[in-house]
């Protein structure tokens, strides 16, 4: 059995050989001149912090004159009351378990703008929402802002060398395969009859008629948990050619009635994998608030080990077979290596990506990535959906009635019917507008280039300067509700404003609507996400009339606290708990109930 080093530790003992120079410095010392051991001894004590504010004050003179140079200046700083922005530290913590997502940021940009330097134990991030500065990073200056090694450290044990962990465009090197998949995934998806085959033409219904069955027992149905599961089973067909049937586990009961207890003893082993497979995104993003400091919580144990056992369970044999099966293809003459331009009829991703590397690791790596990047991303945003659907019933209606229009009460939608949908296409916009997939996003400037620039968002100001190895931190949900991009109806959901003379908003700057990021990163699935998720839809309301959330089903203390309904924008409105780890979810589920369509009832 190959033992592990636990994460943190590598980390942690970096970290402390460079926090020994200076004691080692002055013990060496000490042989040329005559210290008594208690003065060796405090001086090295004290030489620790007096290093520590040396560099730190050097690290700042630098930036100060290196801005200058460029003719720029250091953005503003966001200041807290404790030493080293410790309450800071403290405060963000809270508001992750806590707060609603934006929370502690929205004040600080209401007051700095919107960007701002924030150093937390003297580990700065730049924060920002700003379009233009969004834009250089993805697009106009793709190449000075990379995933980097810090990201890569904290996310290795879940994503390993995948592509979310991978800066493959422009480090073709570091990891051949992440490219190769890029290329895999761009020939699938732009092939129109594989993503219509892979996200429609299977037994899809199976959620549906789950649901229905449940609703019928008098019980409200956890939206979010029978989306995760229809989503998981879609992208296992897409990926291996086989759904791993996760549908086929009943549904889970409300939290606190008797059926939900009996049903925990017996979770199937697709719950378990969901399960682990959401906690270990939690463990990661919590290692990205954390910083630095993440390695010293890990020194003995990695904090994802236990779940990723859980995931490789289900992927492994999967992969096994796959590779056995290219195996026997290639020792009857059915097969060459490296065929990655080729797309084969009736091959799966996994089979495609099997003709580009045999190396399980890499092939494990990738399928993992894949799994987060097409399944967590569509499941949440059908999830707030219906979330939607539920807060507004005359949009539900007029949604409804665009999809009877078009395909009628029963026949299954096509690529054509779902291309000529607007309403359907701006509702989704809207959602993913008010909830994007990934709310909160991280760059880190390249250290090879040794410093950079990003614009100032006042026209007449300096350029904003940007030390290399700095995390450039943005969010697309706080920028996809700013009120001088989107009109003082920022907070409100409207889908109507991709259709109506607002859309010019969007037109005159593009970047300010980000939902599957820009330029050479953008989202490979985006074509795929959308009809999968219109598919859904167009299913679902052609089976239900009506909808109504039921937090009465849900466990209290996951329902959004009482006093968010005094504060303006969203916040104030919202009658869900949003959360995020790397996608965005909804705390305890989406608990609701809907009414079956009658033939007649046509909106
Ligand atoms: C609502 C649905 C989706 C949304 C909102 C979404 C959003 C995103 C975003 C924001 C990224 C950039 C992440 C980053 O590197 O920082 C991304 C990347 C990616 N997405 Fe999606 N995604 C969705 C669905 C899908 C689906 C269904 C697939 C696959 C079938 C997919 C495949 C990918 C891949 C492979 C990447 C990495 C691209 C690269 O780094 O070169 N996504 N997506």
């Amino acid at each position: 059995m190959i033992m592990r080093v636990p994460p943190g530790a590598p980390h942690v003992l970096r970290f402390l050989l460079a926090l020994s120079v200076p004691v080692v410095f002055i013990y060496i010392c000490s042989y040329f001149v005559n210290i008594p051991t208690w003065a060796l001894i405090l001086l090295q004590v004290v030489s620790v912090p007096a290093y520590v504010a040396a560099r730190l004050t050097n690290r700042h003179y630098r930036q100060v004159r290196a801005a200058a140079r460029y003719g720029a200046v250091l953005p503003p700083a966001h200041n807290g009351k404790q030493f080293a922005n410790f309450d800071v530290l403290v405060k963000f913590q809270n508001i992750y378990k806590n707060g609603y997502p934006g929370d502690g940021l929205t004040e600080v940009h209401a007051e700095l703008g919107g960007t701002f330097n924030l150093a937390i134990l003297w580990d700065t991030t730049v924060i920002t929402n700003d379009a233009n500065i969004i834009k250089a990073v993805l697009a106009t200056d793709f190449s000075n802002f990379i995933k980097g090694k810090h990201f890569q450290a904290f996310m290795y044990s879940v994503l390993g060398t995948g592509v979310f962990n991978a800066d493959v465009v422009i480090e073709s090197v570091t990891s051949i395969s992440s490219k190769d998949m890029q290329v895999s995934l761009r020939n699938h998806s732009s092939s129109q009859s594989f993503v219509t085959d892979a996200s429609m033409n299977h037994d899809k219904d199976e959620a549906i008629i789950k649901m229905k069955q449940r609703l019928q027992e008098g019980h409200a149905v956890d939206f979010q948990d029978l989306i995760s599961r229809f989503t998981l089973d879609s992208a296992t067909e897409f990926l291996f050619g086989v759904s791993v049937n996760s549908q086929k586990s009943p549904l889970p009961y409300p939290p606190r009635s008797a059926a939900a207890a009996h049903q925990q003893e017996n979770a199937a082993f697709a719950d378990q994998f969901v399960r682990a497979f959401s906690r270990v995104q939690d463990t990661i993003a919590a290692r990205g608030r954390l910083g630095y400091i993440w390695p010293f919580l890990e020194i003995f144990s990695d904090k994802t080990a236990d779940d990723m056992k859980v995931v490789d369970s289900l992927l492994n044999p999967i992969l096994e077979k796959a590779l056995e099966h290219a195996r026997n293809e290639k020792s009857a003459g059915l097969r060459k290596d490296n065929e990655v331009e080729d797309v084969h009829e009736d091959d799966t991703f996994l089979d495609h990506l099997v003709r580009c590397t045999t190396d399980k690791q890499v092939l494990h790596d990738e399928i993992l990535n894949l799994l987060i990047a097409g399944r967590d991303t569509t499941a949440g945003t059908l999830t707030f959906s219906i979330y939607f659907l539920c807060m507004y019933p005359d949009i539900l209606a007029r949604l409804r009635r665009e999809i009877l229009e078009a395909v009628g009460p029963y026949r299954r939608p096509d690529y054509d019917d779902i291309k000529d949908m607007k309403y359907l296409r701006a509702f989704l916009n809207e959602v993913m507008r008010l909830y994007p997939a990934v709310p909160f996003n991280v760059r880190y400037i390249r250290y090879s280039i040794d410093d950079t620039t990003v614009p100032n968002p006042d026209p007449n100001g300096k350029p904003f300067f940007v030390p290399a190895g700095t995390p450039v931190t943005y969010s697309v949900l706080l920028m996809h509700r700013r009120t001088d991009y989107w009109g003082e109806d920022a907070h409100v959901f409207d889908p109507d404003r991709f259709l109506d003379d607002r859309i010019q908003l969007l037109l005159a700057n593009p970047f300010i609507f980000l939902p599957f990021n820009a330029g050479p990163r953008i989202c490979l699935g985006q074509q795929f996400a959308y009809n999968e998720m219109s598919f859904f839809l167009i299913r679902l309301l052609q089976n239900f009339s009506s909808m109504d959330l039921r937090p009465e089903s849900q466990d209290p203390a996951t329902l959004p606290p009482k006093e968010w309904s005094k504060f303006p924008g969203r916040k104030g409105i919202d009658k869900m708990f949003p959360k995020s780890h790397l996608t965005a979810y909804a705390n305890g589920g989406m608990w609701v109930s809907m009414k079956e369509a009658d033939v007649t009832d046509t909106a």
